[in-house]
């Protein structure tokens, strides 16, 4: 799962490990390279174009460390002898220059991932902010830095609007009414059931309401579903009114002290008015505990700008990314939360009914870092 932004991530922290250990001060006896190295990226500011005097100042500055100090200060930038006391006292300074060709590269492979564009643009200020001017004891590697840096900037956008699902079942009045929205064939139907299972292995007893009337066939799918997980399926004729299916799902729960009603509607496209009226009408009649958006992981920003369109419709209070099982990129799992400010719930893993996990913000970052 998300292979292939771990392998992105993994080449910025190799990427500022290389340009921060080719400005780090010599070890002792080999300051004159080091110094041709502060020379060759030009922090020497009042060097002459004559390379003979370049190395004659050179030679000078490696010879007292405070003229060094003077004849490299250029701005904010630390001089050399600034680096040299960090190195001495065990600590590493970065430069903004040691930033600036692995945040770019950074930031290619995040659009390259499917990450959206703001959301890119806060992981790279999260990160240069948080690494910038930062000194820390040496025991901390330019590598630990790194990882620091991407784990805070990675949870900031993932763990946006994180709630505890199971509390607000647990707590909620019963039944809890949960509507899932979505285009066509993402695996909503398949979510329900396996959201049924997943209720039922922590003591909650739910019942299915097809509110996709729409689509013929429909009953006979979720119907398969509820058959093989022994659960109760209310559904009207095609054509029906999605909402009634719904309310008939909540009062059959209330006679039968069921605590879920899992509410099923006809896959839509976001740019289909009607239909995202219907689920506007849903929405009004029936006032769902919770509706939650479901699309594929493998959608990539596709999926983000489904779930603003769906939030805009029926507000959404979080978001379930089927087919995670077969995502490479993350971008969708990276930036749904932070561009809708509502949190991904649970992650489709796979086709059985037990492959839909928690979505775990910090597990997720762990294991994006390879640290799991
Ligand atoms: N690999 C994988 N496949 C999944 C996952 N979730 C659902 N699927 C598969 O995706 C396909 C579509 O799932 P459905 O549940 O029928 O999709 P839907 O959104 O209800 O489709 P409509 O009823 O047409 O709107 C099925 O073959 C599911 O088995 C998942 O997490 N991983």
């Amino acid at each position: 799962m998300f292979d292939g932004l771990k392998d992105k991530l993994s080449s910025f922290r190799e990427d500022v490990e290389e340009s921060t250990a080719s400005d780090e001060p010599a070890p002792e006896g080999d300051e004159s390279e080091a110094e041709s190295n502060s020379t060759e990226s030009g922090e020497v500011a009042d060097a002459s174009a004559d390379a003979a005097a370049t190395a004659a100042s050179t030679e000078s500055e490696a010879a007292d460390g405070d003229d060094a100090e003077s004849a490299d200060s250029d701005g904010n930038e630390p001089s050399t002898f600034q680096r040299a006391k960090a190195f001495a006292t065990g600590r590493i300074i970065i430069e903004e220059e040691d930033l600036e060709d692995p945040l770019w590269d950074l930031e290619m492979a995040l659009l390259e991932s499917d990450v959206e564009m703001s959301v890119a643009e806060r992981i790279l200020d999260t990160v240069r902010e948080t690494m910038l001017g930062e000194s820390r004891k040496q025991v901390e590697t330019t590598g630990e830095l790194v990882e620091a840096a991407l784990h805070d900037a990675l949870l900031d956008v993932i763990a946006v609007g994180q709630f505890d699902f199971e509390e607000r079942i647990a707590e909620g009045e019963k039944p809890v009414t949960i509507v899932f929205t979505g285009v066509n064939g993402v695996g909503k139907t398949t979510t329900i059931a396996k959201l049924s299972e997943w209720l039922a292995d922590r003591g909650y007893s739910s019942v299915l309401a097809n509110g996709d009337t729409y689509r013929a066939g429909a009953n006979e799918q979720i119907g398969e579903h509820a058959d093989r997980l022994g659960r109760e399926l209310i559904s009207h004729d095609q054509g029906g009114d999605p909402a009634a299916v719904i309310y008939d799902g909540i009062e059959y729960a209330q006679a039968n002290d069921i605590d879920v009603v899992l509410g099923d509607t006809a896959g839509r496209l976001h740019t289909s008015d009607d239909l995202m009226a219907q689920l506007e009408k849903i929405d009004r009649v029936v006032d769902p505990d919770m509706t939650l958006f479901v699309d594929e992981a493998v959608a990539g920003q596709d999926a983000v700008n489904r779930a603003k369109e769906f939030d805009a419709a029926a507000e959404i209070d979080g978001a379930v990314l089927t087919k995670a099982d077969a995502d490479s990129s993350g971008g969708a799992a990276i930036s749904i939360a932070y561009v809708t400010g509502k949190p991904i719930l649970f992650l489709g893993t796979g086709q059985g009914y037990d492959d839909i996990a928690r979505f775990d913000p910090e597990a997720l970052v762990d294991s994006l870092l390879g640290n799991e």
